[in-house]
Parts: C-alpha cells; sequence; structure tokens
C-alpha cells in the first residue's frame, strides 16, 4: 500500500455516495482533495466546503487541477464521459458509479493498457457484497440454476444493479449457458421472468427505504440455497473506497471489481 499523499477529484460530491467520499478523503491522513468536479454552480446549490474549488466543465478541472486519482460516483452518463477525460489527463480513475456494459469495460480495458495507466471500476465497494459474490461463484459449480434478485433505494438510474451484472458475469465464467425453468414458459406479462444473462433472470426491485440488497438464489433437486447481502449504510462502501484509491495509484491496467484485488 502506498502511503504518500493520494491527491484526489471527487465528482458527485452532493450525493448519497459523494457525501459519504467526503468524510472519508477527509479523515484519511494521505488522501488529499484538490477538486469536487458538480454538476452545477455553487451559486445554484449552495455546495461548498470552503477549502477546494467545485468545478462543473470536466476538461476545465482535469486541466487547471494537479491530481492522481479522480473519483467518480455519478450517474452513467456522466462517468462515460469523465473516465475518458480523466486519462487523457493522465489521472487514474476510481469509478464506483455503475451502469457500464461488459463492451465499455473491455474497450476501456484497452485504452488504461496502451497508456500503462491504472482504472478502477468498481460496481460495489463493500467487502461482505464482493464475499457474496465470490460464494455465489463457488455455489454456481455445483447448482446449475440460479436467479438474481437486487433490491435498491428508489432513486437508482440504472437496472439492473451493476453488482448483479458483475455477480452474473461472475457466475457465467464458471457455469455453462442454460435456458431456465420450462422449456415452453411464456410472459403473459412483459418483464415478469426479469432480464437474463447467459439464462440467468435478474429481478430488479425499486422502493424507498431500500439502500442497496442483493439475493442469490440457486435451486436444485429438493433443496435452494440462498447467498444474500444487505448493506443497510453507506459507510460500508468506504473501505473499499478507500482500497481502490490506494490500488489504483500503483497499477497498470483496468481493474474490474475489488475481487481482484482482495487477499
Ligand atoms: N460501487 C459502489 O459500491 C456503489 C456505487 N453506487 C453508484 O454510485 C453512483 C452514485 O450513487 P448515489 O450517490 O446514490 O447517487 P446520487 O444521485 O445521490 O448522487 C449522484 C450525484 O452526482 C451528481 N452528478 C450528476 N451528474 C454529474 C456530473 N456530470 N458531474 C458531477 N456530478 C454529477 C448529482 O447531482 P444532482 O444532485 O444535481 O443530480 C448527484 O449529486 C450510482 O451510479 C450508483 O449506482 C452507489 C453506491 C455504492
Ligand atoms: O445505486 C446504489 O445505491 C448502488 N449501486 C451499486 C450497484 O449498482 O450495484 C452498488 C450498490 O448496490 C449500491
Amino acid at each position: 500500500m502506498s502511503t504518500r499523499e493520494i491527491r484526489i477529484i471527487l465528482a458527485g460530491p452532493r450525493g448519497k455516495m459523494g457525501s459519504a467520499a467526503r468524510q472519508l478523503i477527509a479523515n484519511t491522513a494521505h488522501f488529499q482533495l484538490v477538486a469536487y468536479l458538480d454538476r452545477k454552480q455553487e451559486s445554484e446549490t449552495g455546495f461548498s466546503d470552503g477549502q477546494v474549488q467545485v468545478y462543473t466543465d470536466v476538461e476545465q478541472c482535469l486541466s487547471e487541477v494537479e491530481a492522481d486519482v479522480f473519483i467518480d460516483l455519478t450517474t452513467p452518463d456522466a462517468a462515460k464521459i469523465n473516465l475518458e477525460k480523466a486519462l487523457d489527463h493522465h489521472v487514474r480513475p476510481v469509478i464506483g458509479t455503475t451502469g457500464f456494459s461488459e463492451a465499455e469495460i473491455e474497450r476501456l480495458r484497452q485504452k488504461s493498457e496502451d497508456k500503462s495507466l491504472g482504472v478502477m471500476i468498481v460496481p460495489n465497494f463493500a467487502i461482505g457484497a464482493v464475499l457474496m459474490m465470490k460464494f455465489s461463484q463457488m455455489a454456481a459449480r455445483y447448482f446449475d440454476d440460479v436467479e438474481i434478485i437486487e433490491r435498491h433505494h428508489d432513486r437508482k438510474l440504472d437496472a439492473p444493479s451493476g453488482t448483479a451484472l458483475k455477480t452474473a458475469n461472475m457466475i457465467s465464467e464458471v457455469r455453462s449457458e442454460k435456458a431456465q425453468g420450462h422449456p415452453e414458459e411464456t410472459e403473459t406479462l412483459e418483464g415478469a421472468r426479469g432480464g437474463n444473462v447467459d439464462g440467468m433472470p435478474i429481478h430488479s426491485v425499486r422502493l424507498p427505504g431500500l439502500v442497496a440488497h442483493q439475493e442469490v438464489v440457486f435451486g436444485g433437486s429438493g433443496q435452494t440455497l440462498t447467498i444474500r447481502h444487505d448493506s443497510i449504510d453507506r459507510g460500508s462502501f468506504m473501505p473499499g473506497v478507500k482500497l481502490a484509491v490506494e490500488t489504483v495509484i500503483n497499477a497498470k491496467t483496468l481493474i474490474y471489481g475489488l475481487e481482484q484485488i482482495m487477499e
């Protein structure tokens, strides 16, 4: 782990995750906040901490500020632009924002390798969620039939969640594509069987009161196995954000998922 001071630009500082990340940076001695990137002017939001400048233009921010790491906790559309711009300015992105497709990640992996510059794309920073994904991958070696049910707060923009897609992706690494359910099943209500990754249905629930929750349900002859994780507070994500920032600084390629760097 590097302990030299790491200069950080934080995008999305007024958001739910951005607010928690501000506290993390303030409480970490070797993290130095050098700029915020927001969507709106200070005059519109009233957001300012009096210490560093709030930019609303990513190009201007990256041109004027010397930084090592760019943490993005915004929206899928904004993150995709920010990530490319950060790489163009040789600033290492840590992307917590979800909504990237596998094809986009592969293209970005190439760009990161061409520049020998680390990128971290982390669909879920919570250690428990990473373990849920790893345990699900283990279980998938023994159970072919699996469905994923993710539940989130109703302010979430993307569905399914990045975690659900990453879970399906990790299960697909050990499970052959399989059409599940009755071969002749039909939906009498469109979407009733959820989304589908390699035959695995994914169901997305959005309700006020929720934070971030997922169940991976396996079925076999005479038994089911459910692996479940709940984030009930956004503090659950912060140790993972810290680890990602400390890792990306020495990385030379794109790292997709915290499980790649956890012991
Ligand atoms: N990897 C992980 O472990 C986790 C990832 N996430 C992901 O992080 C992202 C943010 O989540 P959350 O904090 O809940 O969302 P919020 O909506 O609470 O916060 C997003 C913030 O980004 C701001 N924003 C929007 N566009 C831009 C832009 N172009 N530049 C700068 N800021 C911008 C929004 O401004 P405004 O308020 O004006 O709209 C808002 O303040 C989501 O993609 C979510 O899926 C969430 C939790 C954990
Ligand atoms: O939007 C959220 O809140 C979350 N998003 C991430 C995802 O899409 O998986 C991580 C976590 O589930 C919270």
